[in-house]
């Protein structure tokens, strides 16, 4: 999988070098590469911004550099299997499951927006020749895309074949299919009592059958509790 990254603040992805991610890209999994979005253009002040067409406040990312840079780093003929990630708080929703969809593509570049945000057209301009995600994280609105292109990665990437020591840990996370898109249930380990605090004596008693009824029960009545959107009628009549 290559990853590219557009912004005009690349070092965002030099952390991308640490820990798990920085071991894919040892085994090959991974190829990273981040862009200075400054390189394409071509005054003195290497500008990206102007004032948005119809008054308001702020300033608009202006379409020329992106359209040079994608020519220059994706290229000028359509290919639908280059995944184009735009970050933005007017993104369709990021889920496990879009992370899954994008873990087996090959190629995913991702262009981080800054300012009000990118002129559309670069968007209009991307749809018409690769396939294009924008996606957003939650209800919030970060300064760019950077960071929001990070914790992308970080679930896109993790799901990668080959990248976690032990995939079957992968199956019992939350929203993953083998916890039918619920909540994860509560985790404990040694020791048994702590500050007052014990482990679930069912998690002790070596009895599987009853851990596992215990462990779906409280992933119901997490997900119940804490996100009733994700709770349909067939999850709770099942149990
Ligand atoms: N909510 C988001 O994903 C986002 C991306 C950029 N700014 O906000």
């Amino acid at each position: 999988m290559r990853l590219d990254y557009l912004s005009i603040f690349p070092g965002y992805f030099d952390v991308l070098g640490i820990s798990l991610l920085g071991k894919a890209a040892v085994n090959g999994l991974v190829d990273v590469y981040a862009h200075d979005l400054r390189d394409w253009t071509h005054d003195r002040h290497r500008t990206v911004d102007d004032t948005p067409c119809g008054g308001g406040a702020g300033m608009v990312m202006k379409p020329d550099p992106w359209g040079e840079a994608f020519d220059e780093i994706i290229g000028t003929e359509p290919d639908p299997s280059v995944h184009v990630v735009f970050p933005s708080p007017s993104g369709e929703p990021f889920t496990q499951s879009v992370a899954h969809d994008l873990s087996s593509v090959e190629r995913i570049v991702f262009c981080c927006g800054r300012y009000e945000g990118i002129d559309h057209r670069v968007i209009d301009y991307a749809r018409s020749m690769w396939t294009v995600h924008e996606v957003s994280l939650g209800d919030y609105v970060l300064n760019g895309g950077e960071v929001a292109a990070l914790a992308i990665t970080e679930a896109v990437v993790r799901l990668v074949p080959g990248f976690m020591g032990n995939p079957q840990s992968l199956a019992e996370e939350s929203f993953s299919a083998g916890q039918d898109g619920l909540l994860e249930y509560p985790l404990f380990t040694r020791p048994v009592s702590w500050r007052g605090l014990d482990v679930p004596e069912v998690l002790m008693s070596g009895h599987h059958g009853r851990i596992a009824k215990w462990r779906r029960d409280e992933s119901i009545r997490l997900t119940r509790e804490r996100r009733p959107d994700l709770t349909d009628s067939d999850v709770s009549a099942r149990h």
